[in-house]
């Protein structure tokens, strides 16, 4: 097997191409808000959406009718023309698209279309149902090649949906596969179908994955706790070392039970306690619940700003409040500290809650 050399890896894979980026900017991005661009009442509300929502992603593959792949590749052309503040270098809300998957008749159009028309607006391509490094060298050299003659200056980034045992088995490589990649996320859906879990849901737990209490008393018919566990906690944290090693963010994705909003947030707080920085919205009440779950609480920053003053140069160990503090737990401290930040600067109601922490 013939690997690149490093300084290779970061030469455009066409002439002309824009040059790749050295660091993925990191750009929030709480929730990724998914739209059928054929579907006229959500295209109507795009407008309103963009400065509501860090990303809004048109969505070209699952979910959208084979009858009407062609008018939601058509719709997002003309929504990202004519939406003031989407998408690009200036665009106060990122555009993203998922084009449909490599296997598929739809995707080349997907691509050949999109680069030309809206390339200068795309921030990301999500790519569904990543197998490996090879779909990735695929996408980079044909994004390549579309951005030179289209003559953008910006790369546009790619994004893996991690939805397949083999991709699960190959998680490092995808993340390595190309300065491009900018994030994974976890396809619960079509994970579980691939690895024939039996289970009928998209995203979340399930009552009978579960650990019960012992009997009590030796009695195995009586009142015992049960604890439902978490189906995607393996998966994720795989996700989340993996694109920590490489540098690249990793997201939560989708919870299909949109009544259930309890659930949904309990979802979208682990994945964020996990180290994942956004999650997938796919109905308008899921933005609030991400948003809120994706921010560091008041609490937190708090806390967080005290263990910073309190280590003073970051050396040795402190007590607060009866616990010892160290440069680990400073550490941990530094990256609520700088989320915060990132937040406050494109979010001025997050920004005045933590300019008004008082330590
Ligand atoms: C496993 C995976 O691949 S997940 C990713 C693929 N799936 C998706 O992208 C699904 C996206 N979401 C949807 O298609 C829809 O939200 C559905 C089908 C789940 C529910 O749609 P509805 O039954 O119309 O929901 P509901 O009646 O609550 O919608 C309320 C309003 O919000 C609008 N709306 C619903 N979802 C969205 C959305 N994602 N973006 C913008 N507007 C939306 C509806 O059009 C409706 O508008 P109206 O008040 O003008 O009639
Ligand atoms: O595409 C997402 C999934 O869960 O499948
Ligand atoms: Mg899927």
């Amino acid at each position: 097997m013939s690997h690149k050399s490093p300084k290779d890896f970061f030469a455009p894979l066409a002439v002309g191409a824009p040059a790749p980026l050295r660091e993925i900017p990191a750009r929030p991005s709480r929730a990724i808000h998914f739209f059928d661009p054929s579907n006229p009442k959500m295209v109507d509300k795009i407008p309103q959406m963009v400065g509501t929502v860090d990303v809004l992603l048109g969505n070209l593959e699952d979910a959208i009718k084979a009858d009407n792949k062609v008018a939601a590749r058509e719709g997002l052309v003309r929504i990202a023309q004519e939406t003031p503040g989407l998408g690009g270098a200036s665009g106060t809300t990122q555009l993203w698209t998922r084009i449909n998957s490599l296997d598929s008749p739809w995707v080349l159009d997907d691509l050949t279309t999109l680069v030309p028309a809206i390339g200068d607006r795309l921030d990301v391509i999500m790519v569904p149902k990543v197998q490996g490094a090879e779909d990735i060298h695929y996408v980079d050299r044909l994004l390549a090649q579309l951005e030179a003659k289209a003559g953008l200056t910006r790369p546009i980034l790619v994004h893996a949906i991690l939805e397949t045992a083999r991709g699960v088995a190959n998680v490092e490589e995808i993340c390595g596969a190309s300065p491009r990649m900018q994030g994974l996320s976890l396809g619960p859906a079509d994970l579980a179908a691939d690895r024939k879990m039996k289970t009928t849901r998209v995203g979340g737990g399930h009552p009978g994955y579960l650990v019960r209490e012992d009997p009590r008393d030796g009695d195995v018919t009586g009142p015992r706790a049960i604890f439902q566990q978490d189906l995607w906690h393996y998966t994720i944290a795989k996700m989340v070392d993996a694109c920590a090693t490489h540098g690249i963010y990793p997201y939560y994705g989708p919870f299909g039970d949109i009544a259930d909003v309890v659930a949904a947030e309990d979802q979208f707080r682990n994945a964020f306690l996990l180290g994942c920085v956004g999650t997938w919205s796919l109905h308008p009440k899921q933005i609030e619940i991400a948003n809120r779950v994706f921010s560091p609480s008041v609490e937190d920053i708090r806390h967080a700003r005290r263990v910073v003053a309190a280590m003073g140069d970051g050396t040795g160990a402190v007590m607060l409040d009866g616990k010892m503090e160290d440069d680990a737990s400073l550490k941990q401290c530094l990256v609520l500290v700088e989320l915060a930040e990132e937040l406050a600067a494109i979010d001025p109601s997050l920004k005045a809650l933590y300019d008004g922490i008082e330590l």
